[in-house]
């Protein structure tokens, strides 16, 4: 059971989700996974924005620190002024619109870069980027321990506690140990009986990257298919619910995969807790509610072809669908705040409409 007494050991990724490689950086290639494990290295700004778009790189947190060193990178090619700086915020801002991670992690780029003088900005740039990951990393063990409270409170009740996530919001979104699954690993290495129930995450599937996580973690875990989660929330299959977040509106209304908000419905006639875990570079303080937060509609052709493996053992992609069926995929929906029953951020617990408690510096 939880030992408080036993200092938490700090989380280790088995592998990095980026790293700076010179005046590039190394990046785990995610549209492989679980598959295979490579690496890509992005040696320009323009690859560093299709990674992010294409999804190579995913996960708010991870978008926001990869973007930053997408600045860096494009100073450390070309530092002679504005206009460079001005083009690499402009392309790295326009790959993904819903995670407000991205946009925070350039404004405070911008912030540091633009007083300086040109010359002097190559090593700062990749210094505030190795900063947003480092923070990150910190950010997310705080997460982990506010978290692992909340499940050890659960697990002492009923001996063990099972959780229902959604998507993939562990170490490979982020620059740490993840944001919803921070809590699970911790009370994994606490002892505590935490299992978790995996949702695949149509159409992009990342619930096989949670899948694939959680494996290497030795964490005790199911898959299942998406619409089969609110029958095990009904049976009383499911003691909490703890998902990421991509944008957490000022009124606490959160903007994460699509399904979250199924789920969200399916807890709260189940009466069960339904959390978000979420970073502050996750908050926006300056959207008022869910009904502002954009919503990334991706290409349709992500619910007409599957990937997988061939029985080669290759990665193969098949097609469900005619080129022309008809099909719309938005990316994110919008659970509102009345249905979450806190956030799990690094600075503890709130409710989703009490942020400004834990963040009294973006108050109004
Ligand atoms: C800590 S990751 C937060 C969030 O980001 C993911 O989106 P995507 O895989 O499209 O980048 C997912 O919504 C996670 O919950």
């Amino acid at each position: 059971m939880h030992d408080t007494a036993r200092p938490d050991p700090p989380f280790r990724p088995p592998v990095a989700t980026l790293r700076r490689d010179g005046d590039a950086i190394a990046i785990l290639d995610q549209t492989l996974l679980p598959f295979r494990g490579e690496t890509r290295r992005l040696e320009s700004v323009g690859e560093v924005a299709e990674a992010i778009r294409m999804m190579r790189v995913r996960g708010a947190p991870l978008i926001g620190a990869t973007a930053a060193y997408g600045v860096a990178i494009a100073l450390a090619a070309d530092g002679s002024g504005n206009e460079v700086l001005d083009r690499a915020l402009a392309a790295l801002g326009a790959t993904r619109p819903t995670a407000v991670n991205l946009q925070w992690a350039l404004a405070r780029m911008e912030r540091v870069l633009r007083p300086l003088a040109p010359g002097s900005r190559r090593d700062a740039a990749w210094r505030e980027a190795d900063a947003i990951a480092d923070d990150d990393a910190a950010t997310c063990a705080a997460i982990g321990r506010h978290g692992l409270a909340l499940l050890a409170g659960i697990a002492r009740r009923q001996g063990r506690v099972r959780v229902m996530t959604h998507c993939n919001a562990g170490w490979l979104a982020t620059c740490g140990a993840g944001t919803a699954l921070a809590p699970v690993y911790a009370a994994h290495v606490q002892g505590i009986a935490v299992e978790v129930l995996v949702s695949e995450t149509r159409p992009r599937n990342q619930g096989l990257l949670t899948e694939w996580e959680l494996r290497q973690a030795g964490v005790p875990h199911t898959l299942i298919a998406d619409n089969a989660a609110g029958l095990l929330l009904a049976r009383g299959e499911v003691d909490v619910v703890i998902t990421g977040a991509d944008r957490i509106a000022a009124n606490g209304d959160t903007a994460n995969k699509v399904g979250t908000l199924l789920k969200a419905l399916a807890a709260r006639e189940a009466g069960v807790p339904f959390y978000v875990a979420a970073p502050h570079s996750t908050l926006d303080f300056a959207c008022a509610d869910g009904t502002r937060i954009p919503i990334e509609d991706r290409d349709a052709d992500e619910l007409r072809v599957v990937r997988g493996i061939g029985n080669d053992g290759r990665v193969a992609e098949l097609r469900l669908t005619p080129h022309d069926a008809a099909a719309a995929n938005p990316a994110f929906d919008v659970t509102p705040a009345r249905l979450i029953a806190g956030i799990i951020t690094e600075r503890g617990i709130a409710a989703p409409g009490e942020l400004h408690g834990l963040y009294p510096e973006q108050a109004r």
